[in-house]
């Protein structure tokens, strides 16, 4: 488990991260959303001991991170995958850190295969798309087999397929029980990904929450309901304490009720019903909800996550 605590980072005047506290549980994505310059990557940094917080700690499973003896077996991290010497091929540069991390060599042809860069494993790094790029990160990650991932906007501009498969490896790892935080700047790419999201305005923390939690919680979240006797129907479920608001032809939109009574409250008067569905509420739609009383810079992280261009 880590434990982030009170953890602030400053820059001159500018207070990147602001007593920030969080939990990360194993066998979960954890998406880390925030406007660009919220303080994302300050805090991943830190996690990872490269940069120094003025106050508060890291601790992975009790350590701080410069007191674990093998560091690349606990925590894998991609923060930037173009940050690489382009001479070197892929195999070359992966051969250079499972010597620095201590991993046996063998690992190397195994974090090729799973990334799926073992054709160009003789290639030069240079030459490599972005997405073949993010790959090369993510196999360093993988090197040492480690329980936690850490990764920096890793679909930022790449084509649908790349973020697809990122996307994939990072559901796959979680479901493997590792720990997967990622940030983004973009609330849509999350709802995909995520089990559970932090979100962090100008360093502080504004939300820290499970997706389906937050989406079923919100007032957009409704049951849509298709019956050949929808106002019949409405009324009932009207009597019953439900809302219920109309749709389409034959369609009620239905909140105040789950789906289970919708359909033996149905049954119970033989009303036919050909459709009954439980609509979520959009991430955006319900984290827009969730910080519209809440401070004006929640509110402004809240439309820059949502609106702000995906790249940057
Ligand atoms: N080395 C640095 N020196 C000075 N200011 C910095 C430094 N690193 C970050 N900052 C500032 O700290 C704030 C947080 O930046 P950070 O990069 O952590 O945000 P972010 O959420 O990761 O955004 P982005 O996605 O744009 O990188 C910004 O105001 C940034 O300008």
């Amino acid at each position: 488990m880590i434990k982030v605590r009170e953890l602030t980072k400053r820059f001159g005047d500018v207070t990147a991260v602001d007593a920030l506290s969080f939990d990360l549980r194993p066998g979960l994505v954890t998406g880390f959303l925030g406007p660009n310059g919220a303080g994302k990557s300050t805090t991943m940094r830190m996690m990872l001991g490269l940069d120094r917080p003025d106050a508060g700690s890291v601790t992975v499973d009790g350590r701080s991170y410069v007191d674990i003896p093998a560091p690349v077996q606990e925590i894998g991290a991609v923060l930037d995958a173009k940050a690489v010497h382009g001479g070197r091929t892929a195999r070359a540069h992966l051969t250079w850190m499972a010597q620095a991390g201590g991993v046996p060599r063998r690992r190397v042809d195994e974090v090729l295969d799973q990334v799926g860069l073992t054709s160009v494993a003789g290639k030069r790094i240079g030459g490599f798309s972005l997405g073949m790029s993010q790959r090369l990160g993510i196999a360093g990650a993988l090197l040492g087999d480690p329980g936690i991932l850490l990764f920096d906007e890793p679909v930022n501009g790449l084509d649908p397929e790349g973020i697809r498969w990122i996307r994939g490896m990072m559901r796959d790892l979680a479901a493997q029980g590792r720990t997967v935080f990622v940030s983004s700047h973009l609330m849509n790419e999350m709802e995909e990904t995520a089990d559970h999201v932090l979100v962090i305005g100008r360093g502080r923390l504004i939300a820290d929450t499970g997706i389906a939690e937050l989406t079923a919680r919100s007032s957009h979240a409704h049951i849509r309901v298709i019956s050949p006797q929808a106002d019949r129907l409405g009324d009932l479920l009207a009597g019953h304490g439900a809302r219920v608001g109309t749709g389409g032809a034959g369609e009620l939109l239905v909140t105040g009720v789950d789906a289970s009574q919708v359909g033996e409250l149905a049954l119970a008067q033989r009303i036919a019903v050909h459709e009954l569905t439980p609509v979520r509420a959009s991430l955006e739609a319900a984290f827009m909800e969730l910080t519209a009383q809440e401070a004006q810079y929640a509110a402004e992280t809240a439309r820059a996550l949502a609106h702000e261009g995906s790249t940057r």
